[in-house]
Order: structure tokens, then sequence, then C-alpha cells
């Protein structure tokens, strides 16, 4: 379980972090969404126990994190984008050197030939990690993070720089960890992909704007405003200055608009059902919009 109760964290004059409060319960993957400079990775080290909150409280895995730093960090699994892979080892001896870090020594091979098998690194285990496709290496990084068996994984942006084939076997691998109890929190700005979590909570300027599953924020954007699509010769310009049009870009061989409500406009306007970079743009707007 994660547990975080009005958290602030400032660097100098800066508010990296302001008031943000979330729980993420075991089974569940939970999406820090949000732009560069939200303060997702700053949550994250709270968290991890390697960096101190200015304000408020977090429990990991039943342990605040202020109070009991070492015992969190032996309780999470953590990978990062560039990840803790070395590069000039292979891929057994990767798991290995992380897996002696929090097991006994009789407990690694074991260990390690589960990971390895389950997953699907067995025919790269004598493989220099620094060998391996970008999807490869995600792979390896998230084996690292979890070969030890921890009952909270931290994974900040898993899946940055691949390609959809290999995104969707890490997200697959990441609901794994979920279904064998483990406590999911994992960072990304791909909103796509932010669909695939059970929970999300949207981070913007440091705050928490709005959480909940993808479903209830998609409720409480339509709540606020409505998605539309048009097929017009009318410049982006001019739709973007038209009345009751917050929002407008091209989107194949129309324009995506977000609506007020009560908006009237002579435009074939189709309706359609928001996805998450519209909820995105569309409850982060009062803040001053995405970056
Ligand atoms: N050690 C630090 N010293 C000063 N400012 C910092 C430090 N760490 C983070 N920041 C600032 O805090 C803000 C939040 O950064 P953070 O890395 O948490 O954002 P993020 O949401 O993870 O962004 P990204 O998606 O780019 O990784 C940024 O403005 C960043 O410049």
């Amino acid at each position: 379980m994660i547990s975080v109760t009005q958290i602030s964290r400032r660097f100098g004059p800066l508010v990296a972090l302001n008031n943000v409060s979330l729980e993420v319960r075991p089974g569940e993957v939970f999406g820090l969404l949000g732009p560069n400079g939200a303060g997702k990775t700053t949550l994250i080290r709270i968290l991890s126990g390697v960096l101190l909150p200015s304000a408020g409280q977090a429990q990991v895995a039943g342990l605040d994190v202020t109070r009991f730093p070492e015992q969190v960090k032996a309780a999470i699994g953590y990978a990062t984008q560039e990840a803790s892979v070395y590069r000039d080892l292979t891929v057994r001896e990767n798991l290995e050197f992380r897996a002696r870090l929090y097991l006994k020594a009789q407990a690694v091979p074991q260990a390690v030939e589960t990971t390895l098998q389950r997953f699907g690194l067995q025919d790269f285990a004598h493989r220099l990690a620094g060998a391996l496709s970008g999807g490869w290496r995600q792979r390896l990084a998230l084996a690292q993070a979890v070969v030890h068996g921890p009952r909270v994984v931290f994974l900040d942006e898993p899946t940055t720089g691949l390609d959809p084939v290999s995104r969707r076997i890490i997200w697959d691998l990441i609901h794994q960890e979920a279904a064998r109890g483990a406590v999911v929190l994992v960072t990304t700005h791909y909103m796509d992909e932010a669909e695939r979590c059970h929970r999300l909570a949207l981070l913007f300027g440091g705050q928490v704007v709005a959480q909940g599953t993808p479903h209830e924020l998609e409720q409480l954007a339509l709540q606020q405003a409505r998605v539309a699509y048009c097929e017009t010769d009318l410049p982006l310009q001019r739709i973007r200055a038209l009345p009751g049009v917050l929002d407008a870009w091209p989107s194949g061989r129309g324009v995506r608009l977000i609506l007020e409500q009560q908006a009237s406009l002579s435009l074939p306007l189709q309706t359609v059902y928001p996805n998450l970079e519209d909820v995105f743009i569309i409850l982060t707007r009062r803040q001053g919009g995405a970056a």
C-alpha cells in the first residue's frame, strides 16, 4: 500500500509538489500522468526514501518514508528509464547483481531463474545488456526491479522510446506484477498508455488536478466541456477564435475541438467521446493549460 498525505516539496523558490495526496492499493496499477516538470519523478523519489518532502507524510509498505528510508528502499523495486542496467554485464549478471542486494545468497539462483522465465529472457541470459534492443533492455530493467519480489514497484516512464509492440509487452508485464499482489506506481506522459492503468492521478504544476479510473476522469471532463470532430475548410486560427471554442487542433482530415458545454457553432460537428489527452486538456485548463 502507498499512502500519500499532503506531500509538498520545494527546491528553493520552486514548488515541485504542492499538497499531493493519493493512495495506491495492492494489486493496483496506478498511473501518475503529467507533462515534463509536473513533479512525477520528485514524488517517486520521495516515496523511495531518497528525497525528503518539505511537508506532509507518506507511507510505503506500511513504513513512514521519512523515518524509515532504508527499510523502504528494501521493500520496493524501482526502475527508471536510464535504469540501473549495466551494459557491460550480461542479462543474467544484471539480475544476479540486483538480487544479491536484497536476497540471501542461497535464494538468488532461484529468483534469477524464475525472473528470466517470467520475462522471457532465458534466450538472452548470456547476452550483454548493452547489446540488447531498447525494448529488451526495458524488459530487463523491469525484470531487475522485481527480481526480489518487492511489495511495491515504482516504474518511472518504463516505455519511453519504445515501439507500440514493445510497449504492449511491457504493459502486460506491469499488469502481471499487480496480479501477483504488488502495488505498482507508474509514471508516464503518454496519454494513451495511461488508459492501461486501473487508476490515475493527473499531475500538473506539482498538483493533483484529478484522480480516479480512466472512465471517472472522462466523465469528470465531460461535466466541464465537450469534444467534437469537424471537417471544414475554415483555418485553424479562425476556428480557435470562435465563441465557445476552448481548444482546437488538426486531426486526420479535420479538426478536433474542445467546446464549452453550451457552445453553438455553425459547423458540421460530430460529438466524440473524450480520450485521455482531451481529458488532460480539459482538466488542466483552469491551471493554465497543458505544457
Ligand atoms: N534536485 C532538484 N533541484 C532543483 N529543481 C529540481 C530538482 N529535481 C526536480 N526539480 C524541478 O522540480 C520540477 C519537477 O521535476 P520532476 O523531475 O519531478 O518532473 P517530472 O514530472 O518527473 O518531469 P519529466 O517527465 O520531465 O521527468 C521541475 O521543475 C524540476 O526542474
